[in-house]
């Protein structure tokens, strides 16, 4: 297992860039725990598939070195660098048997027999395959397949680190849910590095303890779960984490007041003088309405998702969602919404800006 390094690091694909915008990797420095359980999270695009080509060895960067531990592995094969890698689809040896498929890693290296049994029998009863362990993989279903991947990827012990891109994309919802419950308890088990590519939250906050969002080629944020909800590092991950994202609205900041169309709102703490845009992020978790304290909201649709109900208005010519709990009524007599102060986040030119007195 090994802490992976990223210095320096941007890729382009074009032999010539000519700007920024030629780089599918913006540069980044950036350290990855050895033992962490990593999600890397982030829409079609932003680049994800290329930084996780960059640590496993598929593709060179145009600037900046990988290390693992202290090893520079910027020039190293794939095969130097003592990881294990699970795709999108599956990726197994049809003639031979799952247990066979499931045991080739180990058997490569030459471990002992015994210990490749009682190995391959564990990784087995955690892809639900024991009962299969002797069939050809010929003929099973995408979904057993991708299965047999997923051990095979988990199989050794030994690795630097374990690389798994949209690794559940073929495999049914249900077992979907069941696998990434097994993957986090084998990486509590095993403590080994893992770095788990997806475009899905539910699948990168129920899998990691730290996701890494990307955007537009940069990573914007690297946190908790709870870092992402509460402190959105950029309005893009505030957008992209919850459902709905987090409401924006461009507001002028003046100490502890965010003064928009003639309303003033109170914030949790006080700030700085800022340049460029500056907005007002809020989860919709922290927006109730009210009779009358707050901002005038428009209402424009109740929708009820089973435990809580999304309601849609305008609040000063933008858009804001408001969760209200099941139970609450929503009535003619709620106008405007109020904002719980310290859940307020405050942005400029998209990025958060953290509060003067030392708060994060
Ligand atoms: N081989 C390539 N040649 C040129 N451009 C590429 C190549 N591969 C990717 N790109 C571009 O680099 C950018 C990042 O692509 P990348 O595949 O890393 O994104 P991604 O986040 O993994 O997307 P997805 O979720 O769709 O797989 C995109 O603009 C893409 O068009």
């Amino acid at each position: 297992m090994a802490q992976i390094t990223l210095q320096n690091l941007a890729h382009s694909y074009y032999a010539n860039p000519r700007g920024e915008h030629d780089f599918a990797l913006k540069q980044m420095d950036h350290v990855w725990q050895d033992g962490g359980a990593y999600a890397l999270l982030g829409s079609s695009g932003c680049g994800k598939t290329t930084l996780l080509n960059i640590i496993s060895g598929l593709l060179k960067p145009s600037q900046g070195r990988v290390l693992f531990g202290d090893r520079d592995v910027t020039d190293a094969e794939t095969a130097e660098r003592n990881i294990a890698q699970v795709f999108q689809f599956p990726v197994v040896y049809d003639t031979m048997t799952v247990r066979d498929n499931l045991s080739f890693p180990l058997r490569n290296r030459g471990m002992d027999a015994g210990y490749i049994k009682s190995r391959v029998n564990q990784i087995a009863a955690m892809i639900g395959m024991e009962s299969m362990l002797d069939r050809k993989a010929r003929g099973l279903t995408a979904d057993a397949k991708q299965k047999i991947s997923l051990g095979r990827g988990m199989v050794r012990e030994d690795v630097n680190a374990i690389l798994f891109d949209e690794p559940l994309t073929v495999i049914d919802p249900h077992m979907k849910w069941e696998l990434r419950t097994q993957l986090k308890q084998l990486h509590r088990e095993f403590g080994h590095t893992m770095i788990y590519v997806t475009h899905d939250q539910t699948e990168a906050l129920t899998f990691a303890d730290k996701v890494v969002v990307m955007y537009d080629g940069r990573v914007v944020q690297m946190g908790t779960p709870e870092d992402l909800f509460e402190t959105p590092a950029h309005t893009f991950v505030g957008y992209f984490i919850g459902s709905p994202g987090m409401n924006l609205l461009d507001a002028e900041i003046r100490g502890g007041t965010a003064h928009l169309q003639g309303a003033s709102i109170p914030l949790g703490a006080a700030y700085g003088p800022m340049t460029g845009r500056t907005q007002i992020g809020i989860r919709p978790e922290y927006a109730v309405l009210t009779e009358g304290d707050g901002l005038p909201i428009k209402i424009r649709r109740v929708e009820d998702v089973g435990r809580h109900r999304i309601i849609r208005g305008d609040v000063a010519g933008a858009t804001v969602n408001v969760i209200a709990p099941e139970g609450m009524p929503v009535g003619a007599s709620l106008t405007h919404v109020r904002f719980t102060p310290d859940r307020i986040n405050v942005y400029a030119d998209d990025w958060r800006v953290a509060p003067l007195g030392g708060a994060a």
